[in-house]
């Protein structure tokens, strides 16, 4: 069972009993969005992040996983857990929206991307196609990754410039109150340190109020070399999604949501605050943990 609150102006929250009830919700969540924006604009444009989001909306694949998996899903089938588990569980890739979503109507940009080769193992492009976007029938002129041969800085004002022409054209609509661009969609996982995209604690970048899309070539986590949007960008959105799991980041969590006073760090997850649009946090309860009381209600 999902439980669901308001937490004072820090957006909605959705914790859930287990990552298959988490896949299903955001799953649903993510389609009900595209319908809307479908119906509304003609298409829908959604941000991706990297790590451990992807496997949450499609697949996640690791070398030394394989062999694993492989021997996990004789027994999943031979016990007939499969059964249970078709009905507890859907993921986006998978069916029913691989044939209900209008993947034709989709855009695909990336909140952040590392500043590697699209074939590298750390690519978020990478790991966004591979367990995801190879899954379903996205027009492959509407997926718009970085360019990877050029350095960190040319790739986010290559990036802007794509990002500016999607504007004029209307692909990407446009802020009300500024010259932002708004996606229909920003999907953001969050480290245990509180990064969001690659906007790092402390990090200068989190001042950056001028530019669409910025580079760093000093990430704590690595790679060094990151492209990623910026707050102004990633608080015009008309919606805003955070997914978190996992019991080391409960504490940032705590940080990012609950009112924790002044002495609150500038912490990168906390600073997402839409200004006009609709910020949901996706949450299993190990990551919920440390949250005060919110005021849950039953999701049915
Ligand atoms: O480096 C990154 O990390 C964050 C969080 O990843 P997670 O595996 O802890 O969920 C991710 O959202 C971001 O896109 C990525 O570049």
């Amino acid at each position: 069972m999902a439980l669901s609150g308001d937490h004072s102006d820090r957006g909605e929250l959705r914790t859930h009993e287990s990552l298959d009830e988490l896949r299903t919700d955001l799953a649903d969540y993510i389609a009900d969005l595209s319908e809307m924006s479908v119906k509304e604009r003609g298409v829908f444009a959604v941000a991706l992040s990297g790590g451990s989001l992807i496997g949450l909306i499609g697949y996640l694949y690791f070398l030394s996983y394989v062999c694993l998996l492989g021997f996990c899903l004789i027994w999943f089938y031979a016990s007939g857990l499969h059964i249970w588990w078709k009905m507890e569980s859907r993921k986006l890739c998978e069916a029913p929206y691989n044939k209900t979503v209008d993947w034709a109507k989709w855009y695909i940009f990336w909140a952040d991307e590392r500043v590697v080769g699209k074939n590298h193992d750390d690519s978020n492009y990478k790991l966004a196609k591979d367990g995801f976007l190879s899954k379903v029938p996205i027009v492959p002129s509407h997926v718009h990754s970085i360019n990877d041969s050029v350095s960190a800085e040319q790739a986010a004002d290559d990036y802007k410039f794509v990002i500016r022409q999607l504007v004029r054209t209307r692909v990407i609509s446009v802020s009300e109150i500024s010259d932002c661009p708004k996606f229909d969609l920003v999907l953001l996982g969050m480290g245990p340190d509180g990064h969001v995209a690659s906007l790092f604690p402390n990090h200068s970048v989190l001042g950056e109020n001028d530019e669409w899309v910025t580079f760093i070539t000093d990430s704590p986590k690595p790679p060094p070399e990151r492209i990623t949007f910026t707050l102004p960008v990633i608080n015009s959105a008309s919606n805003v999604a955070v997914v978190a799991t996992g019991i080391s980041k409960a504490e940032a969590l705590h940080l990012a949501i609950d009112d924790v006073g002044p002495d609150c760090p500038s912490l990168p997850a906390r600073m997402v605050q839409p200004t006009n649009g609709k910020l949901v946090w996706f949450l299993d309860k190990a990551a919920a943990s440390k949250l005060d009381g919110a005021q849950f209600s039953d999701l049915g």
